[in-house]
């Protein structure tokens, strides 16, 4: 398996390469050069399989090979073995119709350790095999964040550095991140919002000699492992639900749209999905787009779902690199118009692409507290902000096929926001509770790109 850059003009490398590379050379994003395909018989093989086994099935086609499978298969198996439930991701019934698949248990309490927990362990076999150290740079809106901080602290090969929009997260979110010990790690609060973070990390990577210098590589989903790792549970789902004889249809809460990503690609890959919804909260830049055809950014709201208070979505490179029909001028183009006027027109073409996979919808503040006053009080189950987007945005969209929505955080994570809408302070799970126990430690920088980049010279391990 090789992979290619959505803007073309980046040398095409091998799995390992691929996810040490983060961002492409030329500011694109990996994607595989074609779909591996997972036959009718196969999937329905999944049915009663542990997540893990049904992780290798989904996953190993991706790694073509450049991980012995025995290597890779005990890297899935330690991954999948630090969750707080044994399902990993377990699938609770809301409505008639209706499922949340809780991606909260693992040891941040967010989608992201379903991910995190195994590219970290690919990322430092690949090191130890090479005798490599590379510096890990991400920008979090609060959850990648604390989960690659948890899954990279105290590895020989890395050092982390993660930048977060100072003051703009949760408490919870913070003390993941500022509460660590490990000399490896790094929280940076930036002057600025999500945005802005993710602005200077794809700086860092198209200024290559500092990246070459710091051999930085990225946890963001712009790194392809992230999106590998998300496509199982739309799997294991699926397959929970009657897949693939019966088709299922996903509603994601979405910013950066890396996990609806892997819920396209799960269907490239022969998973049988009906609709796939995209949830946003005010910061509903891909439902304007889906209405209009046109992508423009505005001004970023501070909103109960704070990691989806995003402008930029980098997937949504990827997505329209498919929906041009793979066509790398198409995305240089709109990209390159994105970042002169903040704004491009996706063309019929694309549009009409899009719209055939994928429909979306908003929720505001309002309905979000009622959604999940109202899942409390229907239901006895809380939600979090960013989950009850997805139930309020999936209700619009009634159909036949069972619909999931995908259980992004604990609610504990957003606990004040939380206890607004319901009244309710939702705890933390046990293995939490020690969380704001210790002293936090983080730097504040200015939302400066050289700023950050002596920052990461200054303390990173790699040498020069
Ligand atoms: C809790 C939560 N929900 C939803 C999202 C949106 O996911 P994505 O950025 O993959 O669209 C995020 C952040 O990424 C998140 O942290
Ligand atoms: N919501 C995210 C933003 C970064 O998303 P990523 O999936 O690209 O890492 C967060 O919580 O940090």
């Amino acid at each position: 398996m090789k992979y290619i850059s959505t803007r073309g003009d980046a040398p095409t490398l091998g799995f390992c390469d691929a996810v040490l590379a983060g961002l492409a050379r030329d500011g694109g994003l990996y994607v595989p050069e074609s779909w591996p395909r997972l036959d009718a018989a196969t999937i329905r093989a999944m049915a009663g399989q542990s997540y893990a086994d049904i992780a290798k099935t989904v996953l190993t086609p991706f790694v073509g090979g450049e991980i012995s499978d025995q290597d890779f298969h005990s890297m899935v198996d330690a991954a999948y073995g630090n969750f707080g439930h044994d399902a990993v991701a377990p699938l609770v019934q809301t409505g008639p119709n209706e499922f949340v698949l809780e991606l909260f248990h693992g040891p941040t309490m967010a989608f992201k350790d379903v991910a995190m927990q195994l590219l970290a362990r690919i990322i430092d076999h690949i090191l130890a095999q090479r005798g490599e150290k590379i510096s890990v740079v991400g920008a979090t809106s609060g959850d990648t964040g604390g989960a690659a901080i948890e899954a990279f602290r105290g590895r020989d090969h890395s050092d982390i550095f993660i930048l977060f929009p100072h003051g703009k997260v949760s408490d919870v979110q913070r003390w993941q991140m500022t509460g660590v010990a490990d000399a490896n790690v790094h929280a940076l609060a930036i002057e600025g919002n999500f945005d802005d973070c993710q602005a200077i990390v794809k700086a860092m990577f198209n200024h290559h000699s500092f990246r070459d210098n710091a051999n930085l590589s990225g946890v963001n989903s712009i790194n392809w492992g992230r999106i590998m790792a998300q496509i199982t549970y739309y799997f294991t789902a699926a397959v929970s639900l009657g897949g693939p004889m019966r088709p299922v249809s996903f509603c994601v809460p979405t910013g950066n749209f890396g996990d609806i990503f892997a819920g396209y690609v799960a269907k490239q890959m022969g998973l049988p999905i009906d609709k796939l919804v995209i949830a946003t909260n005010s910061n509903d830049i891909l439902a304007r787009t889906l209405e209009t055809g046109r992508y423009e950014t505005a001004g970023v709201h501070a909103t109960t779902s704070p990691s989806m208070d995003i402008q930029v979505s980098s997937n949504f490179e990827r997505l329209l690199f498919q929906a041009s029909g793979r066509d790398a001028d198409y995305v240089k183009t709109s990209m390159s118009s994105l970042s002169q006027s903040g704004a491009f027109n996706l063309g019929e073409m694309a549009t009409d692409a899009i719209r055939s996979d994928f429909l979306a919808g908003r929720s505001d503040e309002n309905a979000v507290d009622q959604m999940m006053k109202s899942m409390l009080d229907d239901n006895a189950y809380l939600l979090d902000p960013h989950t009850a987007v997805g139930v309020d945005v999936a209700r619009r969209f009634p159909g036949n096929s069972p619909m999931v929505v995908l259980g992004t955080a604990h609610p504990a994570k957003f606990p004040d926001a939380v206890e607004a809408a319901t009244g309710l302070w939702p705890a933390l799970p046990p293995r939490a509770k020690d969380l704001m126990a210790g002293t936090e430690r983080f730097t504040v920088l200015a939302n400066d790109l050289e700023t950050v980049e002596n920052y990461i010279s200054r303390h990173t391990r790699v040498s020069a």
